[in-house]
């Protein structure tokens, strides 16, 4: 199968230091990979770098054969390279419908105008319907973002990035400040997310990154130490050394 997103020889430098030291990266469609590394290893900038927010000193991006390296992140997300929306960027007086609605208008290239009476549009409404009650958030639909539990908020954020119809989707700690007892919510979206759909997850949660992820990209100080099956990456000695010693040690019970 051929590479849905490609990443060659990406390079970034912020002043001396090299973030992103000729990195490459290769997800095909249906991947389940996620990209783990140390604090500073480069893990944020390369996804930043990927999605556009930021523009590499040397290297290319391409999204299914086609070169996105330097293209605006707008037309990357329309081409369906999507990353989760941060929680910080929720609406607290929205609603999960209001976000939805939003983001759909957005997709389509429709008028902010039609926000304000999306609820009378047959086909919005199904779209909404459909997205909430996938990830289960059909009763708390119409309730101002703010008063909803922060687990199903970072829910919400997915369902925005999935309303945008991506074809590789980059989850940016998904888990991240959920507690404990609604991690569960999360993990059950993540493994009911589209089996076409390319996911490249970063996260420092070994446990949540074992259970989704086949395969694992290990980044330290900004170069690729490790790719592969993520049943081998916890018995490679470079990975042991550089990250994830204390936790396959402690998997072990050593
Ligand atoms: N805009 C910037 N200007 C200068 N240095 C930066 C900038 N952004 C990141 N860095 C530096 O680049 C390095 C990598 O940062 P990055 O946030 O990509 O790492 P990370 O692997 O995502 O870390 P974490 O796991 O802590 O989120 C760090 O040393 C950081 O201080």
């Amino acid at each position: 199968m051929s590479a849905l997103l490609e990443i060659r020889g990406l390079r970034k430098r912020f002043g001396g230091l090299a973030v992103t030291d000729g990195v490459d990266l290769a997800l095909e469609p249906g991947a389940r990979t996620a990209l783990i590394g140390p604090n500073g290893a480069g893990k944020t900038t390369l996804i930043n770098l990927v999605t556009g927010q930021l523009l590499p000193d040397a290297g290319t991006v391409t999204l299914d054969g086609r070169d996105v390296t330097r293209a605006p992140t707008v037309e990357r997300v329309r081409a369906g390279l999507v990353r989760s929306f941060q929680v910080t960027r929720l609406f607290p007086d929205l609603s999960p419908r209001d976000h939805l609605a939003l983001a759909i208008l957005q997709r389509e290239n429709r008028s902010g105008r039609m926000f304000g009476h999306y609820e009378r549009d047959p086909a919005l409404t199904t779209e909404i319907d459909a997205l909430l009650a996938g990830l289960r958030l059909a009763e708390i639909g119409r309730r101002p973002v703010a008063e909803i539990a922060y687990g199903q908020q970072r829910l919400v954020e997915l369902a925005i990035a999935l309303a945008l119809r991506p074809r590789v989707l980059l989850l940016d700690e998904p888990a991240a400040g959920v507690p404990q007892n609604e991690t569960r919510l999360i993990e059950e979206a993540l493994a009911e997310l589209p089996a076409e759909l390319a996911v490249l997850m970063i996260d420092h949660d070994m446990d949540l990154v074992f259970r989704f992820a086949r395969e694992v990209v290990v980044l330290a100080a900004g170069r690729v130490i490790f790719a592969g099956p993520a049943s081998a990456v916890a018995s490679d000695r470079g990975v042991r050394e550089a990250y994830l010693g204390s936790y396959a040690d402690a998997r072990a019970g050593g």
